[in-house]
């Protein structure tokens, strides 16, 4: 697997290893395979966030058969699932077709998304990396617009009410877990409220996997289960020790602003400020006009700064 480790390009996907991956500045005690859309790089932009674009380092046949035919499959059903999704969520808010689906591409980028199979080891250490600590992955909002987290049977997932109590998300099989990000928490105003949740992963414990790719729906009922039997048991059986998770985004170039209070109200706002959350409010937002890539790329500079120190000092 080193031979197609994520910090050897500069779009970091492939294997990240134990350890080098950080959550409010602790350690997180997993490793994971990343993936991206399937596109070439686009070396000649001069928009920095583009470096996150270029294709992935999938294994050879002889090594694991269709791994790039299959991912790329679960990449492309996962996609379709959080548009219906977004289109779902529009007619649940009422407001106009198209409202929140139109910042999923732009002129000049279709949506971003990434995806991840990973892995919570149960072994106090691994790799020589030494535990320090239960963090699997510690207290974050998702960055984007809805993660969908196929899951397998081992505990340790836990969400935040708002609260400020942590309670455990229960594996369902057959299910996945639907999460809003904090770019629709921001366009929604609050309407769809950035889930604040974890991973605990115990030394002794059972081992722990999951694939996810990203984007994300509500609070509390963030954590709503779809019945998505066909992509999750494929996620399930091309990945048997993973979690797989998918993030979808809004494009790179798209710049996501909150939809007028006339259509939306302000009372999602108001709820949101009354939330206990041990993430920071607006964390991950963008500041005015931003576009969504500078908003990505502060989210890898933080989580990942081995792969900014190798290949991204110039913009650093
Ligand atoms: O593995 C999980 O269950 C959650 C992963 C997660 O929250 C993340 O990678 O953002
Ligand atoms: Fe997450």
């Amino acid at each position: 697997m080193l031979e197609h480790a994520a910090a050897d390009v500069p779009s970091r996907s492939g294997y990240s290893p134990f350890g080098s991956e950080l959550t409010q500045g602790q350690t997180d005690h997993r490793d994971q395979i990343d993936y991206a859309p399937e596109v070439s790089s686009r070396p000649s932009s001069s928009f920095v966030p583009h470096r996150l674009l270029g294709p992935n380092q999938f294994l050879p046949d002889a090594a694991l058969p269709a791994h790039r035919d299959t991912t790329l499959a679960y990449f492309a059903a996962a996609q379709q699932l959080a548009a219906q999704l977004t289109r779902a969520l529009e007619a649940a808010l009422q407001l106009p077709a198209g409202a929140l689906e139109c910042y999923m591409r732009s002129e000049q980028d279709d949506g971003y998304a990434r995806m991840k199979a990973i892995r919570y080891p149960a072994g106090s250490a691994v790799d020589g990396t030494e535990r320090k600590g239960e963090q699997g992955v510690g207290a974050h909002k998702d960055g984007g617009w809805l993660t969908l987290l196929a899951t397998d049977t081992a505990k340790g997932l836990q969400v935040q009410l708002g609260t400020g109590e942590w309670v455990d998300v229960p594996h369902r099989p057959g299910c996945i877990v639907v999460n809003a990000g904090q770019q629709l928490e921001r366009v929604s105003r609050g309407a769809l409220v950035a889930a604040t949740h974890r991973v605990r992963s115990e030394a002794g414990g059972q081992e722990r996997y999951s694939v996810r790719r990203s984007g994300e729906a509500r609070g509390v009922q963030v954590l709503m289960a779809v019945s998505l039997s066909i992509v999750a048991l494929c996620a399930l059986h091309f990945f048997p020790h993973r979690q797989v998770a998918f993030f979808s985004m809004p494009a790179l170039s798209s710049v996501v602003e909150p939809l007028p209070e006339s259509l939306l109200g302000n009372s999602g706002a108001k709820a949101l400020e009354a939330r206990k959350s041990d993430v920071p409010a607006q964390d991950l937002w963008g500041a005015a006009e931003e576009p969504f890539g500078a908003v990505a790329w502060r989210g890898i500079s933080r989580s990942h700064p081995n792969v900014v120190q190798r290949w991204h000092t110039d913009v650093a």
